[in-house]
């Protein structure tokens, strides 16, 4: 580690044990004193040494005075006790981020007692002022809690797991407790005072934060002019980041950004002020808008496991598991047309394992070549001009990943090496095959084996994509052969239902699942926008972290 100049530096004590405390304007570090004398010749900062300790400045959420309060031996009351110096009587806390196991984070702390009070003034405020120039840490939040999703603790997680560090941090709120579905988006669509806050803070699942990007970005379109129908526009980012507090039944969003569905964690992100920005797939039907989506847009089998749940609601989150084995069982197929725009230039592949991690080269590429060519998001000329793929056929599902979609039921996800922020989707089509064959895909979507190396699975990652499922295509094609037969189109018409009912694939119509909402339409349009939004994370965190044993600081 390299030395930074000393702020301040102390013997001050720690559980009636005196340490060196060095402040600098990186790190704050502790040693235990007694067992650094015992242990010489190496310094604090980035080696092993037993009794020490370092929290980087951009982790330590708080600092605050303490009053050392005792129970009077004589009364048996509390007041405050004159100390030894080794016990001195005014000391400050340190509340700090403690990293724990599968990318989980606590909020830690550690008081220093100092032997007089203007060290101790001193010392609260020099990390103070350090903290205050941490300028990307939100300090109003505007924020919407869904009480009624996934296992229905929304409000009980943030009131007592999230609401605390918020007020530790010093982060002041407004807080919306939902009465309906759509309020939130509604609110922000509409009504909200947005230059009020650094950020809006989602409680709940993929459900409730969809809502709130809905609600985000069409209010930048509307402040901005920008029709949102219309494919061919330019979207606008928005300026305000979103984090997700999560209490939903899938919590993908969440899960995929910051590698665990822990509301305290997701809330730690918020505190220390993380940036991961994140892109969104706009859904459209000729002419109009559907919906954007983040995570996954299914058809087939993720869109029928999502129409049989929603009627099982009331299940909570065990509605997809019952879902999807009775899906799994009905084994239907659908017939249609997928055409894409495969995404060119240095974007990787489904399936070469470079998983999107914490500062991913391919995402951070992508931002600066967005810096360097502005228009980067408009349908360029180069792309009118690209060939679009077009595949037919018998389809048990199309899944398009706009990230890995990584969930407790799905660690890795349903495209592992899917990016946050690249610019595109992974397009994953699955024929038919046999049942059997189906499970074994399926079911490596829960574990490391490579989904994608089946032969009626393929993978492409795209940048716009269409889907027409086959009796569309159909409806079309006989409109225009009514047309041009005219009286004699009716028997036509009534010659190719015939010949659909015996082929079994006239009834076969699927819905599509768009972040866990059921879309109305069949036939799509998608396009890709390049990190239209931005959350308060700072996508996985590589692990292991290799950590120094004693100081606990990743070397
Ligand atoms: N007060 C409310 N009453 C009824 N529905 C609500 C309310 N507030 C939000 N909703 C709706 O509830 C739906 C589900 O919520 P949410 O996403 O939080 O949980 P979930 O569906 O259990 O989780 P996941 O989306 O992760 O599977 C959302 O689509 C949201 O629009
Ligand atoms: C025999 C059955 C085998 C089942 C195999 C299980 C594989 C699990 C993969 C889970 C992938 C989740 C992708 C995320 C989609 C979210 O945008 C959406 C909203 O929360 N959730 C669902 O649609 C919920 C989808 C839940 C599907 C089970
Ligand atoms: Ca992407």
């Amino acid at each position: 580690m390299e030395k930074q100049p000393r702020l301040l530096c102390s013997e001050l004590c720690v559980q009636r044990r005196p340490y060196e405390v060095i402040l600098n304007c990186a790190i704050l570090a502790w040693k235990d004193v007694q067992i650094g004398q015992k242990h010489t010749g190496r310094s604090i900062y980035g080696s092993v040494k037993a009794g020490s300790h370092c929290v980087p400045v951009c982790e330590i959420i708080a600092v605050q005075e303490k009053e050392d309060d005792s129970p009077c031996k004589d009364t048996g009351k509390w007041q405050k006790v004159p100390q030894s110096p080794v016990d001195c009587q005014h000391a400050f806390t340190v509340f700090y981020i403690e990293r724990t196991r599968q990318h989980c984070w606590r909020c830690s702390n550690v008081t220093f007692h100092c032997s007089d009070q203007s060290l101790c003034l001193l010392w609260v405020q020099t990390i103070r002022e350090q903290l205050g120039l941490l300028t990307n840490r939100p300090k109003r939040l505007l924020v919407y809690i869904n009480p009624y999703g996934g296992k229905q603790r929304g409000k009980q997680i943030y009131d007592h797991k999230v609401a605390p560090i918020f007020s530790r941090a010093t982060i002041s709120t407004d807080v919306i407790v939902t009465e309906r579905a759509n309020h939130a988006r509604d609110h922000l669509k509409t009504e909200a005072d947005l230059k009020k806050y650094d950020g809006v803070v989602c409680v709940g699942g993929d459900g409730m934060f969809s809502e709130i990007m809905h609600g985000l970005v069409s209010r930048m379109q509307r402040d901005a002019g920008v029709d949102e129908n219309s494919m061919e526009e330019t979207l606008v980012p928005c300026g305000l980041r979103i984090g997700i507090i999560p209490s939903g039944s899938t919590d993908c969003v969440c899960y995929a950004t910051a590698g665990s569905n822990d509301p305290v964690t997701s809330a730690l992100h918020i505190v220390v002020g993380d940036s991961q920005p994140m892109d969104i797939c706009s859904v459209h039907n000729e002419d109009s808008l559907l919906r954007y989506s983040v995570s996954l847009l299914g058809y087939g089998f993720y869109g029928d496991v999502l129409t049989d749940s929603e009627r099982k609601r009331w299940m909570g989150p065990a509605r997809y598991d019952i879902s999807g084995v009775k899906t799994f069982l009905s084994h239907r197929y659908y017939e249609g047309t997928v055409s894409f725009l495969p995404a060119e230039g240095n974007l990787g592949t489904p399936r070469d394992k470079m998983q999107c991690l914490s500062g991913c080269a391919i995402c951070r590429q992508t931002s600066s070549d967005r810096l360097v060519s502005k228009d980067e998001d408009s349908v360029s000329d180069a792309e009118c001009r690209d060939t679009w793929t077009v595949i037919r056929g018998k389809f048990l599902a199309i899944n398009a990943a706009s990230m890995s979609c990584a969930c407790p039921r799905s660690p890795k996800g349903l495209s592992p090496s899917a990016h946050l922020a690249d610019g595109t989707t992974d397009l994953i089509l699955v024929r038919k095959c046999s049942r059997i064959d189906f499970l074994r895909h399926l079911l490596r979507h829960t574990n490391k084996d490579d989904q994608f190396d089946h032969s009626f699975v393929e993978v492409y990652r795209v940048k716009q994509f269409r889907f027409t499922p086959r009796h569309q295509e159909c409806d079309s094609e006989v409109d225009l052969r009514e047309r041009e037969s005219g009286a004699g189109g009716k028997r036509f018409l009534s010659q190719i239902c015939r010949e659909h009912r015996a082929c079994g694939c006239m009834p076969s119509q699927s819905n599509w699942n768009c972040d866990g909402e059921i879309l109305p339409y069949t036939a799509i349009q998608v396009r890709v926008h390049c990190q239209l939004i931005t959350l308060f994370a700072r996508g996985i965190e590589e692990q292991p972290v290799f950590e120094d044993p004693y100081t606990h600081c990743a070397i």
